[in-house]
């Protein structure tokens, strides 16, 4: 894999308290990848010393192989960024704030109207452009702030929390057009909400506290987050106790009359007993699925104990 950024046991301290601990990341030329972490656990400042914002207190941030401190001109070139809240000038059009923007870039004058029309043609607000900012929706200013993070065509773009705030809407078409954009670019996502993390990302670096609990692909997250429970639909619904009685059971909930979620000791796999135990007693086993929906619960708790 050719690395397109590379982090090196980054540190960050505000006053007296550790926003960023000892971080290391490397992400591809392509591709969608998720920062996830609650609220506070240091996406933002994470992706603001990434991006030349804030000067980090230790360690070291490369894009494309260039120092973000120590060649701030050059990374920057490969770098787009649309932080939590974007940048816009509302009084601006579309067109005159991304003319602005591509200067601010230090563009070739000559390559910036076309650079202009492509982005416009890729977040989908060209039949908006020369309609002020402050007219527009919240969905379409989202669209101008990410604009403005491909106008100089970077390598990397990393976007703060971008589906925060949408309607469920806005949110199919913000999440088609990131699609497009990781085709061309690698992408850095931030969010705090599981889900969207999922929906998106190719692979996850989760953080809580400042410190990185977790770096590998989605599938291995799920893995790592696996369920300790089970839904199970049988046509012939056995008493409770009869499902107890298999063992590694510890706790069953019936949904429906058809129904039921099993909850097991974290670690087994008893699928097949229950699977043997239907066959067995003709409960008529219909389906048994993973139990997805408490995810999101784990991941409560699991950001809940690593801020402790
Ligand atoms: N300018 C600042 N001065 C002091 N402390 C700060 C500052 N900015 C952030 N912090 C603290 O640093 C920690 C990490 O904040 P950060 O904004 O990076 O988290 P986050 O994961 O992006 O959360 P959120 O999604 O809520 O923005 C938090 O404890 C926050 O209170």
């Amino acid at each position: 894999m050719s690395i397109i950024l590379k982090i090196e046991h980054l540190s960050h301290r505000y006053s007296s308290s550790w926003a960023v601990r000892d971080l290391n990341i490397e992400i591809g030329q392509t591709g969608i990848v998720g920062l996830l972490g609650s609220n506070g656990a240091g996406k933002s400042t994470t992706m603001n010393i990434i991006c030349g914002v804030l000067n980090q207190t230790e360690g070291k941030v490369t894009v494309n192989g260039f120092d973000i401190r120590e060649q701030p001109e050059e990374a920057k070139k490969d770098i787009g960024f649309l932080p939590q809240t974007p940048p816009l000038y509302t009084d601006f059009t579309i067109d005159e704030y991304l003319h602005y923007t591509a200067n601010l870039r230090a563009m070739d004058k000559t390559k910036i109207k076309a650079a202009v029309e492509e982005v416009k043609e890729k977040t989908g607000i060209g039949h908006f452009s020369s309609r002020l900012i402050k007219n527009l929706s919240g969905g379409y200013r989202q669209r101008v702030g990410i604009a403005q993070a491909l106008i100089h065509k970077p390598k990397l773009v990393v976007l703060d929390e971008p589906t925060n705030g949408l309607d469920p809407n806005q949110l199919i078409e913000a999440r088609k057009m990131i699609r497009e954009i990781a085709q061309e670019h690698a992408v850095l996502l931030s969010s705090h909400i599981l889900s969207e993390i999922r929906l998106l990302c190719k692979d996850v670096i989760m953080i809580e506290a400042g410190r990185m609990v977790f770096s590998d692909s989605m599938d291995a997250f799920d893995n790592y987050l696996s369920p300790s429970s089970l839904l199970v639909t049988l046509e012939n619904m056995p008493a409770e106790s009869a499902l107890l009685a298999i063992k590694g059971v510890n706790r069953v909930e019936m949904l429906t009359g058809k129904q039921v979620r099993i909850y097991f000791e974290p670690g087994l796999v008893i699928n097949e007993r229950i699977v043997e135990a239907s066959l067995q007693n003709n409960w008529r086993l219909m389906e048994i699925s993973a139990d997805k929906t408490l995810l999101d619960d784990t991941f409560k708790q699991l950001s809940i104990q690593s801020a402790n």
